[in-house]
């Protein structure tokens, strides 16, 4: 991609890492003008190539502007090309951390700060020539992360063949949400604790649609062995009742929990004086 404007000012490697600052990493203004013009310029890098990478996905609004790097402490690196004229600009990429609520490999919810591959573009004319595993590769050594470490933000076909072939990742970890992870990710990440040092627990199961989570002790084990399996009988009693916060309220008996935990289904008519 071709600016109006010189890029060989800006880019004094071939992959500038570009923060809030809207500034290439090591980027020297020689005055305060100058500063403001390459703010734009990276402003208008950004924003063009944001809106090639939606086209390229399918989607209707660019997940990668400038002022949405503005408003948040992801990266973005960019790829550049010199030439006898302007150069060009020929790829980018976008990561940041998050924290996530995902499945580990017991089905178990944990929740980590990951650090997410957000967006991921080489252009067309690029495509297929090695520029990306280039691009992507530098990320990591420079972030000091594995490939497997990454959450991966929606990925396209592409980007699943791409990170197959390259790091041999295709073993996912099934996920509720877009995000996709690979076996290996959990591999020295501490769980984020929530409450009072204990740890919010989230299943697929029916338990936390009526219940919401619950919480646990950071030190009681929260993976379910095989040998001991989930007891038929819990009954909806049983889940832990929080202290404070929003969920510290007294829940009504509920038909429902009764009729999926198989307890019995007599719903009390008495009011509950059990405050
Ligand atoms: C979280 C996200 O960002 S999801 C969105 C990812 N981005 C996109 O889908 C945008 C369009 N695609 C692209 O920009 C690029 O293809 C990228 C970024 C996915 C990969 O960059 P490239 O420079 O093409 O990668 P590189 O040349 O290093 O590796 C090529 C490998 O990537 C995969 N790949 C690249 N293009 C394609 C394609 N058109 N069809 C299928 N696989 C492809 C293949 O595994 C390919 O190996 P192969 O040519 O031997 O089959």
């Amino acid at each position: 991609m071709e600016f109006r404007f010189n890029l060989h000012q800006l880019f004094r490697s071939k992959i500038v890492k570009i923060n809030n600052s809207l500034l290439p990493s090591a980027f020297v203004a020689a005055s305060r003008r100058g500063a403001l013009d390459a703010t734009a310029q990276i402003s208008e890098i950004i924003n063009y190539i944001g809106q090639l990478s939606a086209a390229a996905q399918g989607l209707t609004n660019p997940v990668t502007t400038s002022q949405k790097l503005r408003n948040s402490d992801h990266s973005i690196y960019l790829l550049f090309e010199p030439n006898d004229k302007n150069g060009l600009v020929v790829g980018y990429l976008k990561i940041g951390k998050k924290s996530l609520y995902v499945f580990d490999q017991n089905g178990e919810t944990q929740n980590v700060a990951a650090p997410c591959l957000l967006d991921f573009y080489i252009h067309e004319s690029r495509q297929r020539t090695g520029l990306g595993l280039i691009l992507f590769q530098y990320m990591l050594d420079n972030e000091g992360i594995r490939p497997e470490e990454l959450a991966i933000d929606r990925p396209s076909e592409k980007l699943l063949g791409f990170l197959q072939k390259h790091y041999g990742l295709y073993k996912k970890i099934p996920q509720m949400n877009n995000f996709v992870v690979y076996e290996g990710f959990f591999t020295g990440k501490q769980p984020a604790t929530d409450i009072n040092g204990r740890r919010m627990h989230i299943t697929a199961s029916p338990n936390t649609n009526l219940f919401g989570p619950t919480f646990m002790p950071c030190e009681e084990p929260i993976r379910r062995s095989q040998s001991q399996p989930r007891q038929n009988g819990l009954s909806p009693t049983q889940v832990t009742q929080q202290q404070v916060g929003r969920y510290a309220a007294r829940r009504p008996v509920c038909s429902m929990a009764q009729i999926i935990h198989n307890t019995s289904t007599a719903v009390s008519t008495e009011p509950n004086r059990n405050y």
